[in-house]
């Protein structure tokens, strides 16, 4: 593609050096350039893109996209704009062909159950005779063909080479997760959401928002804002947030448990096996029965029964579709054991996450529940203390330990998390000491260690919940990513103790 055709998908630039070119990729990291690559230098959060401007030109790039004008030879092309991530969404959306024009797009954003509301929304997406193609946290798929996610929300290049790639395979819709950073990175800038959902917003990544108003604001530009956003928006009113995002969008379609909505439930039965709803909606109302557990879970679900809707599918057809999501992977995702005890991984790695999910676990009656987390290095380490008040609130016995450690101290960021254990009822034990039942915590650094300990303690009628790392099949230590999954240890740890059920894998 000529660079000129690049060039008039953005206003408000200046260009020097020559125009007749044909760049042969679109980049943002030297480390990638090769002969004839356009480079992008954005200005990062570690790094400043315009310090490998030079490295760029040596490695071959024939134009560099700028937001501060930098000394070139004549033959690199310097194009200098404003906003240099949006004029690189804008230039990779034309490099693809528009992909995205061809997708009925739906949008997902919120603090939790985003990766949750994909799967729901992909199964009422097939029932209104779409093919649907997915992109979030767990991987990038479309029709058997899946890759793993290495962002909740792609790059905006690596976002667009997807769209063109699924289009060629024949997607007609795509539903993705849109998370904050995207959304303050321009990642899904010029993408014409038919549909944006918002579901929460509670606190998270906030080492890189300023504060929970930015957080929010980020959210808020899929619903109001310059991106284009969204043409009908779907909004969870049960959340503070939501009902503010309401007032700049009082057109759209909303959903509540507890509170008048166009979305709500009107009897719910919950057990450990699922949800039975009958739930209000434009469509008329809807009896639902649904695999998943939990009340956050119903609140998912009527998120879903939303944006199913603004699809015009009928009442039965949304149930239908609903019914058949049987699981989500690494949320409440279930190990077998003949123990007579619940066992569960879970993703919740935020307060309000491990707060829910706890909850969901005690509204079973469990005769104890255990907990097993810790919390990500790298990451907002405001959440550490929070988690640690939240899980020794809701739990008997409580294990910490470690996440994806990164960079960070393991010992540290587990003494972050028990400086919000401040409640004198709940004692720390050595691992050797703990009383069988009540208050009480233990430390475990080594995670596959702590989950071991943890299954030995199971007796029948209790829970153990294994929160923060879900579906992750890695633990990042340092700068190593090495296997780990948890599910595999809980059943590695289950078959030393003689309770992995015989078709146990
Ligand atoms: C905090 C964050 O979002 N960081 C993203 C951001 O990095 P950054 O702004 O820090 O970039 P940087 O490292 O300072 O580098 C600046 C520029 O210099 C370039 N560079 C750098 C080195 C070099 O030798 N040559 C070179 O050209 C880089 O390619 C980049 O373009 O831009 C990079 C390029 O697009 C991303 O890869 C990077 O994601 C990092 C790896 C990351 O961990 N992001 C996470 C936090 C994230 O995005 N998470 C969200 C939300 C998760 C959720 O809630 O589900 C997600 O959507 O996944
Ligand atoms: N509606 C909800 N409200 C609160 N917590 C939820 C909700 N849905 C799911 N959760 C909890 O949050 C965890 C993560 O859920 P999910 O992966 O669906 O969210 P997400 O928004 O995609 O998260 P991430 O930003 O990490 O990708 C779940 O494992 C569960 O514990
Ligand atoms: N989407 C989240 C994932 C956190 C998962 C947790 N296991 C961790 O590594 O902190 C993030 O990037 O902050
Ligand atoms: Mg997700």
């Amino acid at each position: 593609m000529q660079l000129t055709e690049l060039l008039s998908q953005i206003d408000g630039r200046q260009l020097s050096g020559p125009v007749d070119l044909c760049p042969t990729l679109l980049c943002h990291d030297s480390r990638q350039v090769c002969e004839g690559a356009l480079f992008f230098a954005l200005p990062g959060a570690q790094q400043d893109g315009h310090a490998f401007v030079p490295a760029a030109i040596a490695a071959g790039a024939c134009a560099v996209v700028v937001e501060r004008p930098l000394p070139v030879p004549e033959s690199v092309a310097l194009i200098q704009v404003a906003d240099c991530r949006r004029a690189m969404a804008r230039m990779a959306a034309a490099w693809y062909g528009f992909p995205a024009r061809q997708l009925l797009c739906i949008g997902v954003t919120g603090t939790n159950g985003k990766t949750t509301l994909t799967y729901l929304i992909e199964a009422l997406l097939r029932q209104a005779g779409h093919r649907p193609a997915v992109i979030g946290t767990i991987s990038n798929r479309f029709d058997g063909y899946s890759q793993p996610a290495s962002h909740t929300t792609p790059e905006s290049i690596d976002l667009q080479a997807l769209l063109a790639d699924f289009c060629q395979r024949g997607a007609t819709a795509l539903v993705m997760e849109v998370s904050s950073h995207a959304l303050q990175q321009q990642r899904v800038f010029g993408i014409d959401f038919a549909i944006g959902l918002f579901t929460n917003l509670t606190p998270e990544h906030l080492d890189y928002h300023a504060d929970m108003e930015q957080y929010f604001a980020a959210k808020q530009r899929l619903f109001c804002g310059d991106m284009p956003g969204c043409r009908q928006a779907v909004i969870h009113l049960g959340d503070a947030y939501g009902q503010r995002l309401w007032q700049c969008r009082p057109d759209a379609l909303t959903v509540a448990l507890e509170q008048d909505a166009a979305v709500r439930p009107l009897a719910v039965r919950q057990s450990l096996a699922g949800i039975e709803a009958r739930i209000a909606t434009p469509a008329g109302p809807v009896e639902l029965r649904s695999a998943l557990v939990g009340r956050f879970n119903l609140e998912n679900l009527c998120c879903a029964l939303g944006v199913g809707c603004c699809l015009g599918l009928d009442t039965e057809a949304l149930a239908r579709a609903l019914g058949q999501v049987a699981a989500v992977p690494g949320r409440l995702e279930r190990i077998e054991n003949t123990l007579d005890a619940l066992v569960l991984v879970d993703y919740a790695h935020t307060g309000d996450a491990l707060e829910k999910a706890l909850q969901a676990v005690a509204d079973l009656r469990p005769r104890r529940i255990l907990t097993v987390f810790g919390c990500g290095g790298d990451r907002d380490p405001r959440k550490r203390p929070v988690m640690g008040a939240v899980a020794v609130a809701a739990s008997d016995l409580t294990v910490v330990t470690s996440d994806n450690p990164r960079t960070e101290d393991p010992l540290a960021i587990i003494d972050q998390i028990c400086a919000g254990i401040r409640d004198p009822r709940v004692v720390r034990c050595a691992p050797e000491t703990v009383p069988p039942v009540g208050s009480a915590y233990v430390v475990i650094p080594d995670r596959a260690a702590a989950i071991a300990w943890a299954v030995e303690q199971l007796r029948g009628g209790d829970v153990l919940l294994v929160a923060g790392k879900g579906h992750e099949d890695y633990q990042i230590i340092g700068s190593r990513k090495q296997h780990f999954d948890d599910r595999e240890q809980l059943r590695l740890a289950l078959r030393q103790r003689g309770a992995l059920p015989r078709n146990g894998r």
